[in-house]
């Protein structure tokens, strides 16, 4: 007879638990949330449950943390635009993981606010089990590992979450890409959330993956299509493999010995053919071919040449040993035969320059001696020996090699490849609309990852904006009472609080549902327990929020917006959808895009590359030099934001060599107040002044054509009709004439006076030339018309090479060129 199977501990464990006879449960039903063998204090606590909301997931309701006065200016800061909390960018945050009802009840009070479920599910570990696993961990206290109990390549074959396994065989499970905890069918959507980086534990995101599972990026599993469906599963991978946590870090690679910044990264991965599958490691690059490969290889690819990345070229740097130099790189013996193939001469110590359209000549002769790519059969065999061959040639498009006249013509004018533009601006100036409307115009618009992203933001924003209103509708309900009654107020929201003294109201008066709800909600939002659920939050809660908003105390809040400076103006566009917007199958539109805050992600630097083309009839009729769509310039707009400098001035010096400084400056400041460091107020239009001042005085832009944009031309319209001028001290002089002319109303003469400030301002202090333009960038033609001038400026700049006129008669030129822009953009 065959012996009975030895019962596994799990086994005995249960029967112990349960009634005598009773047989154990199937193993697909066992409940795993019992633990059997925790030793350890009570990691549990009760959770409150607020009774209106019981379908919200939150692991925490703390009491209020921080003051919430609206007179906080930190904590408006903190959550003010620029500053807030951006989803993407959230650490990790344990609590904030969602938990389903049946945990709430299993839950046993203890003294702990917070509750880790990581040590939850650590209680699932005997104590030799967990020594086992912090011996395992030693050599993996990598950045955004150090947050997990189990780690990748550890013993634990279990669900991290609810410890499920089956008999040593796995059931089908999905990891983390950052710490290689696994997790089951059943818990990997808690486990892992909304998946905005993709697979990776709540806890992880923000944390960068383990690069072992580069490769796996953006393949879905098998276990993840059991569990999310086709749509949802493609929206998840085009953010794994796009958000910025899940990209190379630039330090992680390395060009000609040299780890890049992360302007160099972006350069190289923005630019018109960057490297493909780019990932860590030591790479070669030569400029001047835009030759690519991996130090100590043959070539593996052609990029876009003359990029300002990396050291410099070394001889060794493919480790050739033909005595046969390229570009100052000993070649490899597979690249000789193929020139050899080729008809080049190239004996022993030959030294020759390859450029990228695919013509070489040697060194110190200026003579073009042919096309390495321009035959078919040489093309064909590169390919045979996996070498490069250009991907796309301006001048061999139709097979033929480019005329020597060409050739040399493009060397002489040693035109660089890429303009670049660096566009700066404090916070709300409208920079970042700039970059959006750039994107959405000339350059590649948003990935769908990119897209997800924003949308993600947009919901986030809106909560923001709700629960500002919710703040200082207390605020002026309290105020408005006590002016009525004073002492009574102050009452309101004593414990113990009387009948007599709830029926009091005023118009900032809410009911009492509302008034919970904005309790709990003020206290979550400040708690941040917000972000990880937020598609579920807006979706359950989207048409209590739109009843909210639609309240009449609400709206009345709403209307002393002059008081409510941290409430954008673009917050009533979002409230009024906010319906639309909390729902699943919301994409954000071009104008939502637009209109949206801090939705472009890259911690106040970003980056593109684009083309434009005005289309005017002036340009093709009268210009000679007419450019067909591929010859024309190439520009790359890298936007800094004052949040980004603020950390680090020196980042300034990374822009060297720009082609120009693009400064936006809102013109509606100049009634605006802000709130320095040192806690001194001080007027925004000064404030700008100030860092317009950091800017054109570094040595790093002394050659560079500065130009100020001043932003919000259509505000300032209305603006200037309720505010002077005048209230901003530097303005003080301005004295309008009266005059029936169009050209010559009070606004574009107050516009006049604060362009000829600052180019007066800028002249004395660097006796050069200060471009102004006015814009509505919120306005399509707007940017056409700003960047058509900016192109000029550029053109000019290079022509001329110029740029130190001398301060007389640059200004009174400059001032010309100020009442022309004023005139065309009245027009
Ligand atoms: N009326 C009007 N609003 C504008 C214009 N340009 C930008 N805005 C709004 O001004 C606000 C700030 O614009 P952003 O482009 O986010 O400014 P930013 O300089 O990037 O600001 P930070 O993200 O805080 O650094 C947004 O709500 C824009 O919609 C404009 O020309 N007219």
């Amino acid at each position: 007879m065959a012996a009975e199977p030895e019962p596994t501990s799990w086994e005995e464990q249960l029967r112990k638990m349960l009634p005598e006879g009773a047989p154990l449960p199937d193993e697909e039903h066992l409940d795993y949330s019992i633990s059997v063998d925790y030793k350890g204090p009570s990691p549990f606590y009760k959770r409150p449950i607020n009774p209106m909301y019981p379908k919200t997931k939150f692991t925490t309701f703390p009491k209020r943390a921080l003051s919430l006065t609206p007179k906080n200016a930190a904590f408006w800061r903190s959550h003010s635009s620029s500053d807030s909390t951006d989803v993407y960018d959230r650490r990790p945050s344990v609590s904030s993981v969602a938990f389903d009802k049946s945990e709430d009840e299993s839950f046993e009070d203890g003294d702990e606010s917070v509750c880790e479920s990581h040590d939850r599910e650590n209680s699932t570990c005997s104590d030799d089990e967990k020594k086992r696993l912090e011996r395992n961990d030693g050599g993996e206290k990598e950045m955004g590992r150090k947050d997990c109990v189990f780690r990748g390549g550890n013993k634990w074959r279990g669900c991290g979450r609810c410890g499920k396994r089956k008999n040593g065989l796995f059931v089908e499970m999905e990891e983390c890409m950052v710490c290689g905890v696994e997790y089951c069918m059943k818990c990997v959507l808690k486990a892992m959330g909304a998946m905005s980086e993709g697979r990776k534990c709540v806890g992880c995101i923000g944390n960068p993956i383990d690069e072992v599972n580069r490769g796996r990026l953006g393949s879905c599993s098998r276990a993840l299509g059991r569990v999310c469906g086709p749509s949802e599963i493609k929206k998840i991978m085009q953010c794994e493999k796009e958000c910025k946590a899940n990209q190379v870090r630039p330090e992680q690679v390395i060009v000609n010995g040299k780890p890049l910044n992360e302007v160099e990264l972006m350069e190289l991965l923005e630019c018109k053919f960057p490297p493909k599958n780019m990932k860590p490691g030591r790479y070669w690059y030569d400029e001047e071919s835009g030759l690519w490969g991996k130090e100590g290889e043959k070539p593996r690819s052609i990029i876009s040449s003359r990029l300002d990345v990396g050291g410099k070229l070394q001889v060794d740097a493919s480790k050739g040993n033909t005595r046969v130099y390229m570009n100052g790189r000993e070649i490899t013996r597979i690249e000789l035969r193929i020139l050899k193939v080729a008809n080049v001469q190239c004996p022993r110590d030959t030294r020759f320059w390859l450029y990228d359209d695919g013509s070489y000549e040697e060194e110190g002769q200026n003579n073009i001696k042919g096309w390495i790519w321009g035959k078919a059969s040489i093309r064909f065999l590169c390919s045979l020996f996996s070498l490069p061959v250009p991907s796309e040639s301006p001048y061999c498009a139709n097979g033929k090699p480019p005329s020597v006249s060409s050739r040399v013509l493009s060397k002489n004018m040693e035109q660089p490849n890429v303009h670049k533009l660096l566009l700066l601006g404090l916070e709300r100036s409208g920079t970042e609309t700039i970059f959006k409307q750039v994107k959405l115009l000339y350059a590649n618009k948003f990935t769908a990852g990119e897209l997800l992203d924003m949308k993600l933001k947009i919901q986030s924003n809106v909560y923001r904006y709700l629960c500002i209103l919710l703040e200082w509708r207390e605020h002026f309900e309290e105020e408005a009472l006590s002016k009525e009654s004073p002492g009574l107020a102050a009452d309101r929201s004593a414990p113990g609080l009387s009948e007599i003294d709830m029926s009091r109201e005023c118009i900032y008066s809410v009911n009492l549902k509302i008034k919970q709800f904005s309790d709990w909600f003020l206290d979550i939002m400040t708690a941040g327990d917000l972000d990880t659920s937020l598609p579920t939050f807006a979706r359950e809660n989207a048409s209590f929020i739109d009843e909210i908003w639609k309240n009449p105390a609400i709206q009345e809040t709403y209307k002393r917006g002059e008081e409510l400076q941290v409430l954008p103006d673009v917050a009533k566009y979002f409230l009024d959808r906010v319906i639309e917007v909390s729902s699943d199958e919301y994409e954000p539109s071009e104008q939502d895009i637009l209109l949206a805050e801090g939705v472009i992600p890259g911690n106040g630097l970003a980056c593109t590359e684009f083309s434009f083309d005005d289309h005017s009839a002036i340009s093709e009729i009268f210009d000679e030099n007419y450019v067909t769509q591929n010859d024309l310039p190439m520009y790359q707009l890298i936007q800094l934001s004052s949040r980004g400098l603020q950390s680090s001035q020196k980042q300034l010096e990374m822009f060297e060599g720009m082609n120009a400084v693009v400064f936006c400056v809102s013109l509606t400041d100049y009634h605006q107040v802000s709130i320095q460091r040192s806690g001194i107020q001080q007027n925004k239009m000064l404030e700008n002044r100030d860092f317009l001042e950091t800017i054109v005085r570094n040595s790093c832009f002394a050659g560079t054509p500065h130009i100020l944009l001043l932003n919000k031309y259509d505000q300032f319209h209305d603006k200037i009709k309720e505010v002077p001028l005048t209230v901003c001290e530097w303005f003080r002089d301005f004295n309008p004439l009266k005059t029936h002319s169009k050209n010559h109303s009070s606004k574009h003469q107050a516009y006049h006076h604060v362009a000829v400030k600052f180019k007066r301002w800028h002249s004395s202090i660097t006796g050069r030339k200060l471009y102004v333009w006015p814009i509505r960038d919120l306005e399509r033609t707007s940017i056409d018309e700003v960047f058509i001038y900016i192109r000029e400026i550029i053109d000019w700049a290079e022509r001329k090479g110029d740029f130190h006129a001398s301060s007389t008669g640059s200004l009174s030129s400059a001032e010309m060129s100020c009442s022309q822009n004023l005139t065309t953009f009245a027009s």
